[in-house]
C-alpha cells in the first residue's frame, strides 16, 4: 500500500498487515513497525495523549495496545518520554499515524521508533470496532502478522496461553538492586535530580514505572530498587523507612515470592505503599484473593471515588486483573472504587501503616489528581520516623 508522507522520505510502501484474533475475527491493514509477527492479549487503550510512555510500560509485557484515540504518532517520539529503559508492549494497533510529526521535542518518527525497538504495530484498521468486540467479549489472545497469511495469524492468536498464571513481574524486573536519583521532567530543564534527605524507600521492582520513583525522589526520597524476588530479609537489612510495592506485568497470583515477602514485611510493620500488581500482592499477602477481569481498565480518564470524603479523582489505569473486595479481610478499610464497574481501587489496613492503589497516581501518561496518594506514603514515614 502507497501512502503519501513527508515524514518517512523515500519509504512509502507500507507492507500489508492482518490483526487476528482468538474469536476468528480479521482485521486488514498496513505494517507501520517491525516485521514479523507477535502474539499476546489484546486490550484496548482509552488514553488520548502518551503513546510512548504506554509503550515502554512494563505492565504491558504480553499486552498488545490498541489505542481507541484515532490519530497516533502525530507528535513523534523523543528520548525522554519513557517509562523505563526499553519498550514492553507486545504489539501496537492504532486507526492511523499521520503522515507528518509536530513536536519541538520530537526526534523520530512513531514507524521508525516501532522498527528501531522490534515491535510489531498494524495501522488503518477499525479501533472503534475492536473495542466493542472487546468489551463485549472480554480481552483475548490475538496476534498481528506482516503479510497475508490469514490461516497462520488466526492459528497463533488461537494458541496464544492467556494471563492467567503467568509470573512476568520477576521477568521484567531489574536483575540487580540500583540507587535511584533522578526527579520528574520540567520544561526547560528536562529530569531534575532532587536532593534526597529525608527518607529511605526500598521499592520492589515488579515493573516499575519510572514516574513512580520520580515522584518519590522530588519528594525527597532517598531510593533504592531492588529486583521482585528480594527476600524481606534483604529488604530489612537496608534499613528502609518504607516500601514501595510497584506495578508490573502478568497474574499476581504467580508471585508468590513477592507475596510471601510482603507477609514478612506486614509483620514487622514498616511503611507500605502499594500500586497495581503493588496493591494485588499486598492483597493476597493479606489473604484476599485477586481475579482476572473482563476488559480491566486500561486509559487515562476513568472515574474513581474516595468513600470517605465522597471525592472524585479522575485516573489512569492499566490493569487486567482486581481484587476481590468482598474476600478481604477485617482489618482492610476500603478507600476507593471505581465509578465505571465498582470495582476495588484501593484499601489501606487498620492496624499497620499499608495502603495501596490500583490505578496509577504517577499518571505518565494520565491527570495527575490522585498524586496525593504520595504524601500519604510521606506522612506514614514521617510517623513512624
Ligand atoms: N499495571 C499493573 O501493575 C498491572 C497489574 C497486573 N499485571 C494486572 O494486569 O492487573
Amino acid at each position: 500500500m502507497t501512502l503519501p508522507s513527508h515524514i518517512f522520505g523515500e519509504n512509502t510502501e507500507f507492507p500489508t498487515a492482518i490483526l487476528a484474533l482468538a474469536d476468528g475475527t480479521v482485521f486488514k491493514g498496513i505494517s507501520i513497525g517491525a516485521n514479523g509477527h507477535t502474539v499476546a492479549e489484546l486490550v484496548f487503550n482509552t488514553s488520548m495523549t502518551g503513546f510512548q510512555e504506554i509503550l515502554t510500560d512494563p505492565s504491558y509485557s504480553q499486552q498488545i495496545v490498541s489505542f481507541t484515540y484515532p490519530h497516533v504518532g502525530n507528535t513523534g517520539v523523543n528520548k525522554e518520554d519513557v517509562e523505563s529503559f526499553k519498550t514492553h508492549a507486545a504489539g501496537m494497533v492504532i486507526r492511523n499515524c499521520p503522515d507528518r510529526i509536530s513536536n519541538f521535542r520530537a526526534t523520530q518518527s512513531l514507524p521508525a521508533y516501532l522498527k528501531e525497538n522490534g515491535i510489531v504495530a498494524i495501522s488503518e484498521v477499525d479501533t472503534r470496532k475492536i473495542t466493542r468486540l472487546l468489551r463485549e467479549k472480554g480481552a483475548q489472545g490475538a496476534c498481528i502478522l506482516v503479510g497475508d497469511d490469514v490461516e497462520k495469524a488466526l492459528e497463533l492468536a488461537r494458541g496464544y496461553q492467556g494471563m492467567q498464571g503467568q509470573d512476568l513481574a520477576s521477568q521484567v524486573s531489574r536483575q540487580q538492586t540500583e540507587n535511584w536519583t533522578e526527579g520528574t521532567w520540567q520544561l526547560g530543564q528536562g529530569y531534575t535530580q532532587p536532593n534526597q534527605t529525608s527518607y529511605h524507600v526500598v521499592a520492589y521492582d515488579f515493573g516499575v514505572k519510572s514516574n513512580i520513583l520520580r515522584i518519590l525522589a522530588d519528594k525527597g526520597c532517598r531510593l533504592t530498587v531492588v529486583p521482585a524476588t528480594t527476600p524481606a530479609e534483604d529488604v530489612l537489612a537496608l534499613n528502609p523507612d518504607g516500601v514501595f510495592l510497584a506495578n508490573g506485568p502478568g497474574d499476581p497470583s504467580a508471585c508468590g515470592y513477592a507475596v510471601e515477602a510482603v507477609k514478612t514485611l506486614l509483620d514487622k510493620k514498616i511503611p507500605l505503599f502499594g500500586i497495581c500488581l503493588g496493591q494485588q500482592i499486598l492483597a493476597q499477602a493479606i489473604g484476599a484473593k485477586t481475579l482476572k477481569m473482563k476488559t480491566g481498565h486500561h486509559g487515562d480518564n476513568h472515574p474513581v471515588k474516595d468513600v470517605q470524603t465522597g471525592r472524585v479523582y479522575i485516573t489512569a489505569q492499566n490493569h487486567g486483573f482486581a481484587v476481590d473486595a468482598d474476600t478481604l479481610p477485617a482489618n482492610a478499610r476500603v478507600t476507593h472504587v471505581s465509578l465505571f464497574d465498582g470495582t476495588l481501587q484501593g484499601f489501606e489496613l487498620t492496624d499497620r501503616p499499608a495502603f495501596c492503589f490500583q490505578g496509577h497516581p504517577e499518571a505518565s501518561p494520565g491527570p495527575h489528581d490522585i498524586i496525593v496518594l504520595f504524601d500519604k506514603f510521606i506522612s506514614q514515614m514521617a510517623q513512624q520516623k
